[in-house]
């Protein structure tokens, strides 16, 4: 804290410096402001400055407001709050944008959130061409609050302006060049010179002296522009209809583009205000240090250990995960040998590698030539013979023990001692795998999800012989193909699949007692759900649904719902989506809908499982639905976090978003669960257990946590040291 400020150095030519000096990226902390604050109100009074640039520490312009000061404006702490829109009228527009001397942003690496607009109160931007200029509030469940809602629409016209704040995607320098919102794009070395030289000619009348909140011409007609807003306001509630923040930012747009953009800026503070406050902000900001706080492992990541350079990985099988993992991997320029049993699997390996960057090609995310290059970082082989000089290697052939072991033992053999064996297993014990070698500490969970080159999250799991060496040098690859990593102890089904496996099994509990499977799914999806359990199912094929519940059913018999449903279905050629009969029926688009034959499977399945119907049960409310779907994950959540599966409540949270798709503006699993209260979640499930059994049975953790009012998410330690 404290350590934000500008600086103000002023040149012989009359030009005054104001650099943001903030690391690690500039953000803009109350106590930044204030300093440019200060510095400008110097460089406004003093008579030897004519001109002011202002520009970012270490090629970084500013990665926006300081992300981590929203708490203090949450729980009231801000001295903002004195007086409404002080730093985005006072200060950046009639101190900054009023002033009698120009202002020039220079803006290399990234101009983000508060960063882009104070760039935009500027009265030009020059830019490198690769710098990333944007406004991503809305991922926080806010709208720029320093004005961006009415000057990015003048600078780039209404639609796009709307579309970057929509999307909260950044442009590069070039690109924003091409839309207007920067002047000139210029290399890193040129940047101060052209910006110092830019802000002389503004002052000199050479160049024009806009300030973007006047600005008009690219503005449509009122008629345009009502009519833009309304397509908008529709695509935004198809796209996000649990969302209000972004309904907000466009009325926001809407009101500078009606009454003047100093109205604007007036009901863009006002509105932020309530934002801030909201639930989804709160959800959205614990997401976004959630997902960075991934890579702090104690005991790991604080050992001063730095990841060895992997300069080869080896991937063991070419099925779906294996060329799924090596795409991947050469996507983030690892070259990778790909290694099959023969040359038919090896070439069907290749040939699925090659098709999953043709769809990036096709869709426009890849260059033919990125493609070439991307691709010849790929080999196959079918012998270990080039396994001499691999760093790292993936195994990810069939879930077979025994192969496995094999395997491992001969990588023992072929790969040099520093190389990191990794296992994409999702059900096998690592210590198993590894139980033929004397490489214990080398060997780890990669554990990808399907599609391994597309799903965002890697679970890292490590046993207790795993060395912190190989979980950091993991961790580093894992950052470089750009997923987002979480360490996880070695337990079955490891953090997701594990919290998620009652997800599936109290859907099948309660329509066997009366509940309609397509109102589940329904309630599940309106919560935010990508899927509801039975589309899931579906989607997953029940070949795959029923040796993984196997696998649950094994390791944690009193609480796994046991039934004949699926198997029944199985029986009769129904296997899920690939048959396109499951609990819903499919067309040729993969368009399900409702089966009415499905009603003959549950009730065969009710008479075995000996149950009856539950009156209460067929009427369930939306909110029912959710709670009895979701309060089963938080209390296998709970008890994956009591036994240190995870070392952090915010893993699971980030496990639940990313590799299940619970909707992050709910904050994750446990996140969510806490703004219910564990009381209240306690004393559901208890009530159920009573009535539908003790697959509903509240865990000690969370009884523990219930009893003494805690919140489920508070340090597992710390909890144990207030009993
Ligand atoms: C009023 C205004 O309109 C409101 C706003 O401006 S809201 C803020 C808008 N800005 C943003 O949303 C940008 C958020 N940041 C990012 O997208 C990315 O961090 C980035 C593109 C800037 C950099 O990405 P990358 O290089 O991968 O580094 P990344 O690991 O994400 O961040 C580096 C560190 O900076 C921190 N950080 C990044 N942006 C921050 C911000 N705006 N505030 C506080 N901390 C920030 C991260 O938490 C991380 O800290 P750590 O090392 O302790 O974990």
């Amino acid at each position: 804290m404290g350590k934000g400020r500008t600086t103000l150095e002023v040149g012989a030519d009359g030009v005054a410096i104001i650099t943001i000096i903030n690391p690690p990226v500039n953000s803009l902390a109350f106590d930044v402001l204030y300093s440019l604050r200060d510095n400008y109100e110097e460089a406004l009074r003093r008579n030897d400055v004519k001109a002011i640039v202002v520009t970012g520490e270490n090629g970084k312009f500013s990665g926006g407001f300081d992300i981590s000061g929203f708490g203090a404006i949450q729980e009231g702490k801000n001295v903002e709050q004195s007086k409404p829109g002080y730093i985005s009228v006072d200060i950046l527009t009639d101190t900054v944008e009023a002033a009698r001397k120009p202002s020039v942003a220079a803006i290399d690496g990234l101009a983000l959130g508060g960063g882009l607009e104070l760039a935009m109160v500027c009265h030009a931007r020059i830019s490198t061409p690769t710098a990333q200029l944007g406004l991503p509030e809305l991922q926080l469940g806010l709208i720029p609050g320093f004005g961006g809602t009415q000057r990015l629409p003048r600078l780039v016209g209404i639609s796009k302006g709307l579309e970057m704040i929509l999307t909260s995607k950044p442009v590069k320098g070039t690109e924003a060049h091409d839309l207007g919102l920067v002047d000139a794009v210029v290399s890193p070395q040129e940047l101060i010179s052209t910006a110092r030289q830019w802000a002389l000619d503004i002052l000199e009348r050479r160049r024009p002296w806009v300030a973007s909140l006047y600005k008009t011409d690219k503005l449509d007609s009122l008629g345009e522009a009502r009519e833009i807003f309304k397509f908008a306001r529709a695509q935004t509630r198809k796209r996000a209809p649990n969302l209000k923040h972004p309904l907000v930012c466009i009325d926001v747009i809407e009101e500078g583009i009606v009454s003047g953009g100093r109205a604007g800026l007036l009901k863009e503070y006002h509105d932020f205000q309530g934002l801030v406050h909201s639930d989804t902000c709160k959800s959205l900001v614990h997401i976004f240090f959630a997902q960075r706080s991934t890579t702090k492992v104690p005991g790991v990541t604080d050992l001063g250990l730095a990841p060895r350079k992997v300069r080869k990985v080896a991937v063991l099988g070419g099925g779906l995960m294996g060329s799924g993992i090596a795409t991947a991997l050469i996507l983030g320029n690892y070259p990778v040998i790909l290694k099959e049993v023969n040359e038919k699997f090896l070439q069907a390996g290749i040939g699925r590698v090659k098709a999953n960057l043709q769809s990036r090609v096709k869709k426009g995310k890849m260059s033919q030539e990125k493609f070439d290059k991307t691709f010849s970082l790929l080999k196959g082989v079918l012998d270990y013979e080039s396994f001499k000089d691999v760093d790292m290697v993936i195994e990810a052939v069939i879930e077979n023990i025994s192969l496995k072991q094999d395997i491992f033992s001969d990588l023992e053999k072929y790969c040099p001692p520093h190389c990191i064996l990794a296992s994409n297993t999702s059900t096998i014990d690592l210590n198993l795998i590894g139980k033929k070698t004397k490489s214990q500490d080398r060997i780890i969970g990669a554990h990808f999800f399907s599609p391994a080159h597309v799903m965002p999250l890697l679970e890292i799991v490590r046993t207790n012989q795993t060395s912190p060496q190989a979980i950091v040098d993991l961790l580093d690859v894992g950052k470089k193909i750009r997923k987002t990593p979480v360490v996880v102890g070695n337990c079955t089904g490891f953090a997701v699949n594990r919290m998620f496996f009652p997800y599936t099994q109290v859907g099948v509990l309660l329509i066997e007692r009366g509940a309609d499977p397509y109102q589940i799914d329904k309630a599940i999806t309106k919560f935010g759900m990508p899927m509801g359990p039975f589309r899931l199912t579906d989607l997953v094929g029940f070949g795959v649904g029923i040796a993984t519940a196997t696998q649950f059913v094994e390791n944690f018999p009193e609480r796994t719902y046991k039934s004949m449903l699926i198997h029944l279905m199985q029986e009769d050629k129904r296997t899920g989506e690939s048959s396109r009969k499951g609990f819903y029926l499919y067309d040729d688009r993969r368009k399900a809908s409702p089966d009415p034959e499905l009603r003959k499977y549950i009730e065969k399945s009710r008479s075995i499982s000996g149950v009856t119907i539950d009156p209460k049960l067929a009427k369930l409310s939306e909110k029912d639905i959710v709670e009895m779907v979701f309060f089963p994950v938080v209390n296998e959540a709970c008890r994956v976090f009591a036994e240190g599966i995870v070392v952090k409540a915010a893993d699971l949270d980030i496990s639940s978003v990313m590799g299940m798709g619970f909707p992050p503006y709910r904050g994750g699993i446990m996140f969510w669960a806490d703004l219910l209260g564990s009381k209240y979640i306690y004393s559901r499930l208890e009530e159920w257990s009573k009535s539908y059994g003790e697959f509903f049975k509240p865990c000690a953790f969370l009884a523990e946590r219930a009893a003494k009012g805690a919140p489920l998410s508070a340090p597992v330690e710390q909890a144990k040291s207030r009993l």
